[in-house]
């Protein structure tokens, strides 16, 4: 396994705003679910890795570059795979056509494209409405629309900020497994409020808050950090954890301060 992603001493920020606070990261091959409470951070953080914001200060490597240099970017920026929270489109586009249109924004060779279009809808699930007009289709499904342009080059590296928003219950388990899937091989980072969307998908959890680093590890030291602690709160052993771990966060900062 390599690591794909290399943050040190990351700085963003929004005019005054710090969003991201001198930050320390590495990312390898595998599924990462990003966590925080509003405001923390972690849109910041997946636009600068998708190098669609710079960053104030830091540097960060992406599959063996550094994307502070412009060529180095656009090479990085073919093999990435990219979902906004809140992505454009044209309304008239099919599926096919908006696929499709982002191949080709990804400069895939031409003849790769209609299979690689074809493949990435039917593993979002969307293959009987792959002829259908983005405009007509549920807010589940243009998100899945959304998850199959971020694939269609079989991306090294997948950025997905918020995939389960707008998924009903049987949409986000077959998400799950996909990202599962695509974790085999890839660096998936995954943002995301659902703490069983990270239960069920990830394999190593990073918890921000207030642009810092509040917590690392694997999704099951989570879990045993919720069983440890607070069996009599609400919730079940991972929430329980992420509560644990934001608290403890909390707390040294707090003493830090003193
Ligand atoms: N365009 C912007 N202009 C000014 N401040 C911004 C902008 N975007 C984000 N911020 C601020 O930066 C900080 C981090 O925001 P960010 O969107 O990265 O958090 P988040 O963890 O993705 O939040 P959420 O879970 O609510 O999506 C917040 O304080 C936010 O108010």
């Amino acid at each position: 396994m390599t690591t794909s992603v290399t943050v040190r001493a990351l700085t963003v920020r929004h005019r005054r705003t710090v969003a991201l606070n001198t930050v320390d990261l590495d990312f390898r091959t595998g599924v990462h679910g990003l966590l925080g409470p509003n405001g923390a951070g972690k849109t910041s953080l997946i636009r600068v890795l998708a190098t669609v914001a710079a960053p104030a200060a830091g540097r960060i490597e992406l599959l063996g570059r550094d994307v502070g240099a412009h060529r180095e970017r656009a090479a990085v920026r073919r093999a990435l795979g990219y979902l906004p929270q809140e992505f454009g489109h044209y309304p008239g586009f099919t599926v096919r056509e908006f696929v499709s249109y982002v191949a080709w924004l990804k400069e895939m060779p031409a003849a790769r494209v209609p299979t690689a279009v074809e493949r990435a809808v039917e593993r979002v699930g969307l293959a009987d409405r792959i002829d259908t007009k983005m405009k007509t289709l549920s807010g589940g499904m243009v998100r899945r629309a959304g998850i199959a342009q971020a694939i269609v080059n079989e991306p090294e590296l997948l950025l997905l900020d918020e995939p389960t928003a707008g998924l009903d219950p049987e949409q986000r388990v077959e998400f799950r497994a996909l990202l599962r899937d695509l974790g085999a091989t890839s660096t998936v980072i995954v943002s995301t409020h659902l703490v069983e969307d990270v239960a069920a998908a990830c394999q190593e959890v990073t918890l921000i808050e207030s642009g810092r680093i509040a917590y690392r590890g694997t999704t099951a030291e989570l879990t045993a950090l919720g069983g440890e602690h607070g069996r009599d709160s609400d919730g079940n052993a991972i929430e329980r954890g992420y509560t644990t771990a934001l608290r403890a966060h909390r707390a040294s900062l707090a003493e830090a301060a003193r």
